[in-house]
């Protein structure tokens, strides 16, 4: 297991005062921030533009070293043990950055084997075993610069596995990638922690993809956790806001009277169609097996039904017009 406990980091930064003097000048990009990623879950780490999460990956992964806290990985330290725990994590970034263009897949693979210790047959069948998993073995012995977005973002998840960590930080892994190439990816990102086991910080803009990959997530706002929860959890403990629309056969008025009279908080407004009415609902809760009681009580046929259920998007936009109201 990764454990954050009470993480801070301060960065000292020189402001210019006037043209001959500047002054040094304290910032804290993580604040007291507690965090755990077990083997096997895929835990997201969301926030605003410069809310702490590249600083907070930067230290769980090694780069950084925190200010104040500790973080231990399987039980060590990442500062005292540092060597040990590399062994342990690896980071796999969106984007095009983490390879060399000249050197061809297999190259590229090969380079990155030899820093951590790897050779030989081992390294070989490791090399071939991820090409195949990631579907470019057919373009190995291509040069990467002529690879497509989707290649090269898929090789950059093999060279993320190159060690066989038992971690994975992903940093906007299907940045920029068209949707069948993202999906396929999210698909591969599911099974390396449910059938490898694998342990996986996510960071993402795409909040959908959070919603629907993340066992737990994260919610950072200037450098401390404001919220850590499962999505599911988070969705209904920020948005109050359901709507579900059911068309009925046609409603006498004493029967919509009933609805309105029966729905203590919310709102409900009935539209006359054809053959049919249909019956807009906003509630604060999930209205639907209440309203489908009274249309059964009432003996009135449903014909449709669509809950619009709240998603991670709308919590997080709601969050962040309660923060800036
Ligand atoms: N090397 C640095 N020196 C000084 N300040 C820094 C440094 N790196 C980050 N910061 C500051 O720390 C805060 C957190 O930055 P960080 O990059 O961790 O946020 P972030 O959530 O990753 O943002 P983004 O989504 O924009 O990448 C910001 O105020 C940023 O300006």
């Amino acid at each position: 297991m990764i454990e954050a406990k009470g993480i801070s980091k301060f960065y000292t930064v020189k402001k210019r005062k006037n043209f001959f003097r500047t002054e040094r000048q304290i910032v804290c990009a993580v604040k007291d921030l507690n965090l755990s990623i077990k083997e096997g879950e895929i835990v997201g780490l969301l926030g605003l533009n410069g809310a702490g999460k590249t600083t907070t990956i930067k230290m769980l992964s090694t780069l950084l070293n925190p200010t104040e806290g500790q973080i231990t990985i399987d039980g060590y330290d990442v500062v005292k043990n540092a060597m040990k725990v590399k062994n342990k994590i690896n980071m796999i970034a969106g984007g095009e950055r983490m390879l060399y263009w000249r050197l061809t897949g297999a190259e590229n693979l090969r380079y990155f084997g030899k820093l951590y210790q790897l050779s030989g047959l081992q390294l070989e069948k490791r090399i071939a075993y991820l090409l195949d998993q990631v579907g470019l073995i057919e373009s190995k012995d291509i040069p990467v610069e002529l690879y497509s977005k989707g290649m090269k973002q898929r090789l950059q998840i093999a060279r993320g596995l190159i060690n066989d960590p038992k971690y994975l930080f992903l940093d906007e892994p299907t940045l920029g990638l068209d949707a069948p190439v993202a999906k396929q990816l999210r698909e591969l990102v599911r099974s390396l922690a449910k059938n490898e086991k694998k342990g996986i910080l996510l960071t993402s803009h795409y909040l959908e993809e959070v919603e629907e990959l993340c066992d737990r997530v994260y919610i950072i706002e200037k450098g401390s956790i404001i919220l850590a929860d499962t999505p599911e959890k988070i969705i209904a403990s920020v948005v109050k806001n359901y709507h579900l629309m059911i068309e009925t056969s046609s409603l006498s008025v004493t029967t919509q009277n009933k609805m309105k009279r029966a729905l203590v908080d919310g709102s409900i407004q009935f539209n006359e169609l054809a053959d049919s009415t249909s019956i807009h609902i906003n509630a604060p809760f999930d209205p639907t097996s209440f309203f489908i009681n009274i249309c059964i009580a009432e003996a009135v046929s449903i014909l449709k039904l669509e809950l619009k259920r709240p998603r991670l998007e709308d919590a997080i936009l709601t969050l962040a017009k309660e923060k800036s109201a």
